[in-house]
């Protein structure tokens, strides 16, 4: 039997909890709400914490990390905490010489490209990442029946900035590799599915309640390249984690052609970005998962009336569904107003409380 019907440990105190519930479709008490992004640089209390210590040291040392990772739980009131961290922690874990860039993104020394650059990624092992551990055993401590969620990035998400070397808008060296070389690429998704597969485990083993894939690029792709060339390697994480019986939650942004292949990919709850209305999603993806969504985060940019009637239109479109999570269609924006984003939480707790 699976944690999801017979929950252990950190899994059994959060079992009850709207979240936990909402991704196993069952009857909730409101709609659970948690916000891509929502530690970081919205909130005063982060930057504060975070001067002077740059991006990647800050996720290596547990006591910043968990002071992070509750600032939004204890600020905002959502329903579940995302572990802080970063999808190229991993990478730098194993060795690779890269860092994360203030207003760019993360920067790779020497990018990914030849067969013999795929000796640089070297399996992960839960001692490469002890302050991981360290960091989810202090938080769920504190965390009591709140959710933790643990996440890491996609093959393909991770194999664009390695190819590319930092962020891309178009994507041109991955995509070639992918198409000119097509046992390369498919050696480096393996590759790269085992060392996400190997971060979500120590995830989970320390006590996070659900996992979140994050493939936030590869909306860049057409179906059927998906299908052929990036599903098996994002099908090989899924797997590798059902053990456990957490739910699986797979995001992307642009994915609107790609929702159904993702959820067969082997999620339990599919993100969908703010282009695709959540009660289409529902029909493009299919019975027996749950949907997190949609709201564009620029609308916090707007009156507190829009965002009201935004949020409405995103929890008619969900009213059908099996499942629903309620979060943004993407990261909140570094510049939104943190007041506009607890008013969120409240609101929708309030409308749609059982
Ligand atoms: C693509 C991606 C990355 N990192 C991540 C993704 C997938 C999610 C998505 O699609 O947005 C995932 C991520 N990165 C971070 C989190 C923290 C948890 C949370 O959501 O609250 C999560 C879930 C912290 C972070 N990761 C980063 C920051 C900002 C750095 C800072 O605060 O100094 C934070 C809080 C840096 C980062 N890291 C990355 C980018 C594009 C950036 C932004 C660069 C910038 O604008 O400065 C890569």
């Amino acid at each position: 039997m699976s944690a999801i019907d017979s929950p252990s440990g950190q899994q059994t105190k959060t079992y009850d909890s709207a979240f936990m519930k909402a991704c196993r479709r069952e009857p909730v008490p409101h709609t659970p709400v948690w916000f891509m992004r929502q530690a970081g640089r919205s909130l005063p209390e982060y930057l504060k914490v975070r001067e002077g210590i740059p991006m990647l040291e800050s996720c290596m040392r547990p006591e910043l990390v968990t002071e992070i990772t509750l600032q939004p739980v204890r600020r905002h009131k959502v329903d579940a905490a995302i572990f802080f961290s970063d999808i190229v922690v991993p990478l730098k874990a194993i060795g690779i010489d890269l860092d994360i860039k203030p207003g760019v993104g993360p920067v790779v020394a020497e990018p990914i490209r030849r067969r013999a650059d795929l000796d640089r990624l070297r399996a992960l092992t839960p001692d490469d990442v002890r302050y991981v551990t360290e960091a989810i055993g202090m938080l769920t401590g504190e965390l009591g029946t709140t959710p933790l969620i643990g996440f890491a990035g996609a093959p393909f998400t991770l194999a664009s900035y390695l190819v590319e070397g930092g962020p891309s808008r178009n994507h041109e060296h991955t995509k070639a590799l992918m198409y000119g070389d097509p046992e390369l690429w498919a050696d480096l998704l393996d590759r790269l599915a085992d060392i996400t597969a190997a971060f979500l485990k120590v995830q989970i083993e320390a006590g996070a309640s659900a996992i979140q894939l994050f493939d936030s690029w590869v909306g860049a792709l057409a179906p059927a390249d998906y299908r052929r060339s990036v599903m098996p390697a994002s099908a090989k994480v899924f797997r590798a984690v059902e053990q456990y019986g957490v739910p699986r939650i797979h995001f992307g942004v642009g994915t609107g052609e790609l929702l159904g292949l993702m959820g067969e990919a082997g999620a339990d709850v599919v993100g969908v970005d703010w282009r695709v209305p959540l009660d289409e999603a529902a029909r493009r993806v299919g019975p027996g998962k749950a949907l997190q969504g949609n709201l564009d985060p620029a609308v916090l940019f707007s009156t507190p009336e829009a965002v009201e009637t935004k949020t409405r239109e995103v929890l008619d479109a969900a009213a059908g569904l099996e499942g629903h999570i309620f979060n943004l269609g993407h990261g909140v924006l570094p510049t939104t107003d943190p007041d506009a984003l607890t008013r969120l939480v409240e609101y929708v707790h309030t409308r749609t409380a059982r």
